[in-house]
């Protein structure tokens, strides 16, 4: 198999060392460089002493001339901001971009300027991006391996952790007509390596261990991506109330989303709807009726669990819940799936191992 040479920007944070992981034990890819600033010149593993006998890497900066030298696809890890300073750079340069941040995740930079109070620099290439989330864009994920095949270096903006979740559990019954109106609600939980590294008063270990909480509440940057993801899926406006919360998980997020049932739906309807939707997904499951996802199913993984209920005593309310790792298919492997299909390759190459038991 042709080997892919890939940088990984960011390679110290939590999403960026989880792209690490993956890419040392994709059959396709290889990883060629891994940037850092403040720790560059030090080798990987010192860092992350799990990849000791995995990987020889030295971490370098994040230089677009010496990224375009080295890999053919370069992911960045890196928050918000930093990538619309490298991704332009490496674009024009020939480097296809995998980007887990949120740069260029919404199509209107006015709402992006609105909800990251930053202007956007490079509004010119969000025409010409997808959004990386295969099960619901795959078309438009997939035309990117043809422009890339015709010469173009393409940019993928992987959706967030709380957006894919939200949205798996949310699609089904939007896309199906099952849900009517114009609301959903969601309530999601995610483990503390979805806050990165670096470490603050609400990730503390001494606060977040053995304490949950609801933040960001009615304000969180995630909620315009959710709407905009909802909206295209239901082919109407949706409105979303969205509320994060931090609970003392190391990884996982678990996405609860509510939505009103059309009339006459039945319970065995949305069973149905559910199944059908994911019958041919590889990395999601719709579980049987009765059951609901947990994060420790799918912990390490890049999969995800959705379930679904009715409850039609009361208020006909259709409930559906879905679980992710927040750094699997909600960061690192999401961006490997689309890397594959952009590279033209199975779309789950190395990401198919499934979670430890316990
Ligand atoms: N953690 C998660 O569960 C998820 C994260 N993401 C997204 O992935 C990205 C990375 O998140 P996460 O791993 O949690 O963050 P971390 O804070 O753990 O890591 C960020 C990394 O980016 C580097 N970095 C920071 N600023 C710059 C810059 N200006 N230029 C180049 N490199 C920079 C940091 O190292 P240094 O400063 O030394 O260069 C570090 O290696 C973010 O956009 C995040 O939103 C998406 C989904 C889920
Ligand atoms: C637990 C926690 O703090 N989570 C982060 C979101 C995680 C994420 O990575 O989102 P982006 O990819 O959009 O940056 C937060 O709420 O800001």
């Amino acid at each position: 198999m042709e080997r892919v040479r890939a940088c990984v920007v960011g390679a110290t944070g939590y999403a960026g060392v989880e792209v690490c992981r993956l890419v040392l034990a994709h059959p396709a890819l290889e990883l060629t460089m891994a940037t850092d600033r403040k720790e560059a010149g030090t080798r990987l593993d010192a860092v992350y002493p799990s990849l000791a006998g995995a990987c020889e890497i030295v971490l370098s900066l994040p230089e677009p001339d010496a990224i375009a030298a080295a890999a053919d696809v370069a992911f960045l890890a890196v928050p918000h901001t930093a990538s619309l300073a490298l991704t332009p750079e490496l674009l024009a340069r020939g480097v296809n971009v995998i980007d887990l941040s949120a740069d260029y995740r919404l199509h209107d930079p006015a709402v992006y300027e609105a909800w990251y109070a930053t202007p956007h620099t490079s509004p010119e290439l969000l025409s010409q991006t997808v959004y990386g989330l295969p099960e619901l864009f795959r078309a438009g994920v997939a035309e990117l391996a043809a422009r890339r095949a015709a010469g173009e270096a393409v940019l993928v903006a992987v959706p967030g952790c709380y957006p894919t979740a939200t949205a798996l559990a949310a699609a089904p019954a939007l896309a199906s007509g099952l849900a009517t109106g114009d609301l959903v609600i969601a309530d999601a939980i995610s483990g503390v390596s979805g806050a990165g590294r670096g470490c603050n008063a609400r990730t503390h270990f001494c606060h977040a261990n053995e304490s949950v909480e609801a933040y960001g509440v009615a304000k969180h940057r995630h909620t315009p991506e959710i709407e905009q993801t909802l909206s295209e899926v239901a082919g109407r406006e949706m409105s979303v109330v969205f509320t994060p919360h931090l609970a003392p998980l190391t990884r996982g997020l678990l996405s609860t989303v509510y939505l009103e049932a059309a009339p006459g739906v039945t319970a065995e309807d949305v069973q149905a709807a559910y199944e059908r939707a994911y019958a041919d997904e590889p990395l999601v499951t719709a579980l049987p009726a009765g059951s609901m996802p947990a994060t420790s199913s799918v912990f390490g993984t890049a999969r995800a669990q959705v379930g679904v209920a009715l409850d039609d005593r009361r208020r006909r309310t259709i409930v559906a819940s879905c679980a992710i790792d927040n750094l699997g298919k909600g960061a690192a492997a999401q961006a490997v799936q689309c890397a594959n299909i952009v590279l033209g390759l199975p779309e789950t190459t190395g990401l198919l191992a499934p979670a430890p038991l316990v």
